[in-house]
């Protein structure tokens, strides 16, 4: 666990008290339950029809059932005997979907095929229902039990498993380490791994309560642990014929079932949201709910994108300054025009290009300043705002199309879902199929791409597919964030063309970020030159080639070879 992960979960319990308190509840369950042997002061077994179906009191906090036995220790020690079945489960369905994710999603083919393919026949059963075969099989008793929940339920598990593996599969580094001539089981055991350990601990503490639960009503219809030892889901059972007569019976294991389930699950999404601060931090970044009113602007209706005094800070804590990475930046977008942004590294175009999008996270804060999108302040937009404007009216085109591309989803349903997203109504799934197909045919890919899988394509299909994305739902904006700089030289190429003839084919007024001014004269009408956070000059292309103001252009200029500029944007001389 990284220090930043420790940091947000402790922030995260800090700041939740439901958290903390079901924390503690579970902590208490856990404690009692082992403990429970010893500081129970009661026999759980022992028959004293004498103390039967007695109510809560000082000397049995709990009551006592039928044959007079004291519930408070009945539930402690059923605590042993459910918990730690479903620990025992839990272990073994891990480590069953884990060589079986790991093995389908890193060796793919034939071994991915039979693997998922039996994944399938699982999933049409019921789980609770084959489960209950399985065990019923076995015969009574809480390792039957086990075995039957984990043979059911280790296929959802490792389906998860195998997507983390194919989305690290075609990562840099687990390629190197393969042309490195490093073994599989190293690679697999080191890289892929090491980096799915987060989703695993999520998952496992996520889906712990589900098992109990599963544990818990195969137990209540009889098929766990044999009486008179306690377990839960059996003592809710025994307690259900006198549900009337001596309520505390059924109350006490059915709400300690309740508290262990809700309590795991909720830790488990505390859990998630600090792997993920995305998620965590997503909608307290657009204000309140409830302000979801959008002021239109006073904005010239030529104006796609107006951006006015604009600052970001980032403060890694609430003591620190907070820094400035984006200052007073002033810029606007008019139809079918291409702004090319330049600027050394770090200079702040992504940032620039994510205050756009409304996708800043902590520890980037947009500070001050005006958006204007299609004549609407965004100031007050929350989530939702940005989430329809995204896609629909402005969309994004990474540096690397893997960040985009979902590698277990066919490039056709992800073309159709970027779609669907923004529905259009009457566009059932024949339309938007023939759409997608259309768009494939448009950005140079064959309607075989629409089957295949993000890794079965190469780096300049890939952006292809990205710049479809971008293109499908018809956006007025697109900001494109160095979209060609993965790729190599030729590629590089034909991928500007086609931006470059989309662009002017549908009008759409893009953002062409980049570090190399080469593509910018290619492609762009206008210029911005950043520097350090702030935009330091600006002006139409063939000015900021031939008289450049400023000296840190003029050196960015006479950085590139002057044959590589186009001969109209040549300075005389
Ligand atoms: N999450 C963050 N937290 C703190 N500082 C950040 C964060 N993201 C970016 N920065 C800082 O903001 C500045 C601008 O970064 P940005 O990525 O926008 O530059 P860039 O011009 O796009 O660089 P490149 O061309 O290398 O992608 C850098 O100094 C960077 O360290």
């Amino acid at each position: 666990m990284d220090n930043r992960f420790r940091k947000r979960l402790f922030y995260s319990l800090k700041t939740d008290p439901l958290a903390i308190l079901l924390l503690v509840i579970i902590v208490a369950i856990v404690v009692m339950s082992i403990g429970g042997a010893w500081f129970s002061g009661y026999d759980p077994v022992k028959v004293d029809y004498k103390q039967a179906l007695l109510p809560p009191s000082g000397d049995h906090w709990l009551g006592t059932d039928n044959f007079g036995r004291d519930v408070l220790s009945r539930l402690m020690h059923g605590g042993v005997a459910s918990l730690g079945a479903s620990i025992m489960a839990v272990t073994l369905i891990i480590s069953l979907s884990l060589i079986i994710g790991l093995a389908a999603g890193y060796f793919g083919g034939w071994v991915d095929m039979v693997l998922t393919r039996l994944m399938d026949v699982l999933f049409s059963f019921p789980q609770l229902v084959l489960a209950i075969a399985l065990a019923s099989l076995m015969g009574p008793g809480l390792s039957s039990l086990m075995i039957a929940v984990a043979a059911v339920s280790w296929p959802s598990f490792a389906r998860i498993f195998r997507s983390y593996v194919l989305s690290v599969r075609n990562e840099g580094y687990v390629q190197a380490a393969k042309t490195s001539g490093i073994p599989a089981w190293k690679i697999i055991s080191t890289h892929v791994l090491g980096s799915i350990v987060g989703p695993i601990l999520v998952l496992v503490t996520l889906d712990i309560g589900s098992i109990i639960l599963s544990i818990a009503s195969m137990s209540f219809l009889g098929l766990g642990i044999r009486p008179p030892q306690p377990e839960w889901g059996a003592m809710l059972n025994e307690g259900r014929a006198y549900i009337e007569e001596a309520p505390w019976l059924f109350l006490a294991p059915g709400l300690t079932i309740f508290l262990m389930v809700l309590g795991t699950n909720y830790l488990g999404d505390t859990l998630k949201d600090a792997l993920e601060p995305r998620a965590l931090n997503m909608p307290r970044l657009f204000g309140s709910r409830g302000k979801s009113k959008r002021k239109e602007s006073h904005m010239s209706s030529t104006k796609l994108l107006e951006v006015e005094g604009l600052y970001v800070t980032a403060a890694e804590s609430k003591r620190d300054t907070p820094k400035a990475i984006l200052e007073d930046i002033r810029l606007e977008l008019r139809p079918g025009e291409c702004l090319g942004l330049v600027g050394e590294s770090g200079s702040g175009k992504s940032t620039l290009a994510l205050a756009l999008m409304g996708l800043l996270r902590p520890p980037l804060e947009l500070s001050g300043g005006t958006i204007h999108l299609l004549g609407a302040d965004t100031k007050d937009w929350e989530w939702s705002d940005w989430r329809q404007a995204r896609g629909s009216r402005i969309a994004y085109i990474t540096q690397d199309p893997m960040d985009s591309l979902n590698p277990v989803l066919t490039i056709g349903s992800q073309l159709q879902e970027c779609l669907t997203a923004h529905k259009k109504a009457g566009l059932n799934k024949a339309a938007a199929k023939a759409q997608v197909l259309k768009l494939l045919e448009q950005t140079g890919l064959s309607k075989e791409t629409y089957h295949q899988y993000p890794h079965q394509l190469s780096g300049g299909m890939r952006q292809r597919v990205v710049i479809a994305m971008a293109m499908i739902n018809e956006p007025q904006i697109i900001v494109a964030d160095e979209p060609t700089t993965a790729l190599d030289v030729s590629t590089q190429a034909r991928i500007m063309e086609l931006l470059a003839a989309l662009q002017k084919e549908r009008q759409v007024a893009m953002i062409f970020i980049t570090h190399d001014l080469r593509l910018v004269a290619q492609i762009a009408d206008r210029i911005c030159v950043m520097k350090k956070g702030r935009i330091i000059e600006q002006g139409d292309v063939r000015s900021v080639f031939t008289e450049p103001r400023e000296a840190y252009t003029r050196r960015l200029l006479q950085s590139i070879p002057a044959l590589r500029i186009p001969a109209h944007l040549r300075k005389i001389t």
